[in-house]
Formats: structure tokens, C-alpha cells, sequence
């Protein structure tokens, strides 16, 4: 477990957190706190918010309540948004990566991994090339600069995707069930490169299904359940010793799957 400092401010702070989808209501007033360099992994049964929570940490989800701050600026308050000028600022702090990986599929990998930084951060095509060549050294792909998308296995796709979102040098990462729309033989390469960025002490919030993953990563696994956080601690707590009856069933349900 890394060490936190209890005085650091948190590099993402939820407080109140409300977003309902017609009377649906999917987020019920949810607080937490992402310390630096910590990586939360969010499990919990189908719909029960995940992926909104995570998406409403960047924007993506208008709520209808509640703040969220990144690096004590806030993206909403009282469940309004920043101005998009400024929240498009505050997104770039906040790299996003998806299931479905969202590549340019018109787009050579390496143009996927330097238009942000070309178009948001106005570095030079150079100086974007040689950042971008350096981060798919990093995700192992440095040899597939000039492929397009459709050439590559889902695998590849997705550390093109993890790339992509961290040439705009993020403070936080957010993984959406990065590895579930992989082939199981693939999933690992991906894993890894997580386990990399966490070893590097990037924050990361990671919504998934890879209870393998969470228990040897994770510093903090958050259960979700109803409406909200249902309880939240260290893997090894959460794995054999949770609070809750519905943890206990979720995880014996998933990890009788696996
Ligand atoms: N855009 C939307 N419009 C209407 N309902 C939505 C929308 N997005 C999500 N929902 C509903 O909100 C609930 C929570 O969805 P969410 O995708 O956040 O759950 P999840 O825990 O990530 O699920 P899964 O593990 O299946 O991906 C679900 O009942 C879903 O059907």
C-alpha cells in the first residue's frame, strides 16, 4: 500500500455527488476523496453507476447535484458546470480511457497520439512526434507508429488509447472497464501498462471486472451498490473481511465466474 500523506490535498474531491437518469436515480449523494497517486478501483454489480460516477469526475455527466474538484479547482458545484472554456481547461488534467477505445480511426497511430497535444497544448508537429514516440516506447507500441487503427489487435488499440490520453500530460487517468471488450488472451498487455502508470505513481480511478487487478493495485477498492458507495478500504479488507452482506455476494458471484 502506497503511503498517504493525510495533509496532501486530494487530487479528486467528490462531495455530494446526485445524478438521476429520468427518475432513475443512479448517483445518491456520493463523498470521496482521490489522494495523489492513488489508484481506486471501482467494482460493484451491472448498473450500479459506475461508469456515470467516473464520468461525472470529468464532465462527461451533467449531475444534478453536488462538486466535484480536480487538483481543488472544480469542474461543477451545486451540480453546475464550469463554462465550457474553462471546463475544457480542467478536462486536459483528466485523461480519460474507454472500453470501446474511441481511436481516430482515420488517424495513423501516431497522429492519435499527437493531435491533442497539437491541437490543446499548440506544441509543434515535431515536438508532439517526439513525446508521442517516447509514450508508445512506454506502452509498448513504438514500432507501430505509422499503422492505422484497423491494423492493430484490441490490445494494441487500447495502449494507443492510454497514450492518447496521457500526451495531454494528465493529473488523474480514469479507466472505464478498459479491458472488457478484449479477447482474455489480451487483456493482460493492457493490465500492465496500468500497473506501470500506477507504479509510476500516476492517480487513477479504474472501473472493472478484473478483481485481480484490484486486489494487487488497487490502494483503495470502492463497492458500489443502490445508488452509491456501499463501502470502500484496502483490497485485502475488501476481499476477505468486507462490511457488507451485498459485497460479500458480488464478490462471490464475480469470483465464482472467473
Ligand atoms: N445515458 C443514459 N440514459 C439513461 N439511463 C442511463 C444512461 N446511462 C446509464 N444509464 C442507466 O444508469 C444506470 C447505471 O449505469 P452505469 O453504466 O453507470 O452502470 P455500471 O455500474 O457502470 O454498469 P456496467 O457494469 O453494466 O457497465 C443503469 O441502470 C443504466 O441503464
Amino acid at each position: 500500500m502506497k503511503e498517504v500523506n493525510p495533509n496532501a490535498a486530494p487530487m479528486v474531491r467528490i462531495r455530494g455527488l446526485r445524478k438521476s437518469f429520468g427518475s432513475h436515480v443512479v448517483l445518491d449523494g456520493i463523498d470521496f476523496d482521490v489522494q495523489p497517486s492513488q489508484v481506486v478501483v471501482v467494482i460493484g454489480p451491472s448498473g450500479s453507476g459506475k461508469s456515470t460516477f467516473l464520468r461525472c469526475c470529468n464532465g462527461l455527466e451533467k449531475p444534478e447535484g453536488g462538486s466535484v474538484e480536480i487538483c481543488g479547482r472544480p469542474l461543477m458545484q451545486d451540480g453546475r458546470m464550469l463554462p465550457d472554456h474553462d471546463l475544457n481547461a480542467l478536462r486536459e488534467e483528466v485523461g480519460m480511457v474507454f472500453q470501446s477505445f474511441n481511436l481516430f480511426p482515420h488517424l495513423s497511430v501516431l497522429d492519435n497520439v499527437t493531435l491533442g497535444p497539437r491541437k490543446l497544448r499548440s506544441l509543434s508537429r515535431a515536438e508532439a512526434e517526439v513525446e508521442a514516440r517516447a509514450l508508445l516506447e512506454k506502452v509498448g507500441l513504438a514500432h507501430k507508429a505509422s499503422a492505422m487503427p484497423a491494423s492493430l489487435s484490441g490490445g494494441q488499440k487500447q495502449r494507443v488509447a492510454i497514450a492518447r490520453a496521457l500526451a495531454m500530460k494528465p493529473r488523474v487517468m480514469l479507466f472505464d472497464e478498459p479491458t472488457s471488450a478484449l479477447d482474455p488472451e489480451l487483456v493482460g498487455e493492457v493490465l500492465q501498462v496500468m500497473k506501470l502508470l500506477a507504479s509510476e505513481g500516476m492517480t487513477m480511478m479504474v472501473v472493472t471486472h478484473e478483481m485481480d487487478f484490484a486486489r494487487e493495485v488497487g490502494d483503495v477498492v470502492v463497492v458500489m451498490d443502490g445508488g452509491g458507495i456501499i463501502e470502500a478500504g484496502a483490497p485485502d479488507v475488501i476481499f476477505t473481511n468486507p462490511s457488507q452482506e451485498r459485497t460479500r455476494s458480488f464478490l462471490q458471484a464475480v469470483l465464482t465466474r472467473t
